[in-house]
């Protein structure tokens, strides 16, 4: 069941552009960057409200894999999500956002990102999301995550920090808080990662670019 989330304080309202461009030159760098601060609080209301809209039936337990050959697995991942909706004013808000990133990562590093999906996900109390990496290479799907975290006064001690290890090692090269506004964008195939298990609800927008492997006998579908 998704719990209220409680009213978000504000944060101060960065220049857009300049975090996209962080963001271009870290994953330039590392291909990976977490950045605190990385919406306004105007954003982070209306996500935040958002969810506050929501009810546990608006959530489905997630699943592992892809289309035809997804399966529900309660060893590697607890967490239950919500897929974001342009119809929904909320959701248009954060997923306008995405695009205009995606344009600047384009116009920057020539990506090629074609679209962009994305769900709520909660984490009751005990979730986790064992590690795993988001794209299998070769199968040009999902190319960026994006994980935005949406939790208001978290706390170290509340759990539920995203782990992010190199591909082949097994000491984590970021170790990152969900606290409210914080955005960690990172590539698909190549940061294997995991969540600790939450002690307190946990909401965030976990996401992703993708270029479009369409062709003439197959429509890719979006997720
Ligand atoms: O919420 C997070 O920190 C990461 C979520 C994740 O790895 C996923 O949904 O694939
Ligand atoms: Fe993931």
């Amino acid at each position: 069941m998704a719990e209220p989330l409680g009213a978000c304080p504000p944060t101060d309202p960065p220049d857009r552009t300049a975090i996209f461009d962080t963001i271009a030159e870290a994953l330039i760098r590392d291909g990976h960057a977490v950045i605190t601060d990385a919406v306004d609080s105007t954003l982070t209301d209306a996500l935040c409200g958002r969810i506050e809209t929501l009810s546990g039936q608006d959530f489905s337990p997630a699943a592992i894999g892809r289309a035809q050959d997804q399966m529900h697995n309660n060893f590697v991942r607890r967490d239950e999500i919500r897929w974001l909706d342009m119809g929904d004013p909320g959701d248009a808000q954060w997923l306008r956002w995405a695009d205009a990133l995606r344009e600047h990562l384009n116009r920057r590093l020539f990506l090629g990102l074609f679209s962009y999906e994305a769900h709520y996900a909660h984490y009751a109390p005990g979730a986790f999301y064992k590690r795993h990496v988001d794209a299998f290479r070769g199968q040009a799907n999902r190319i960026l995550t994006t994980v935005l975290y949406l939790n208001p006064d978290w706390l170290p001690s509340d759990g539920g920090q995203m782990l992010l290890y190199p591909e082949h090692g097994h000491e984590p090269i970021a170790r990152i808080e969900p606290a409210l506004g914080t955005l960690a964008v990172f590539l698909s195939e190549e940061f294997p990662h995991e969540v600790l298990p939450a002690r307190q609800d946990r909401y965030s927008i976990a996401g992703w670019f993708r270029v479009n492997a369409s062709t003439a006998d197959r429509v890719d579908p979006p997720r």
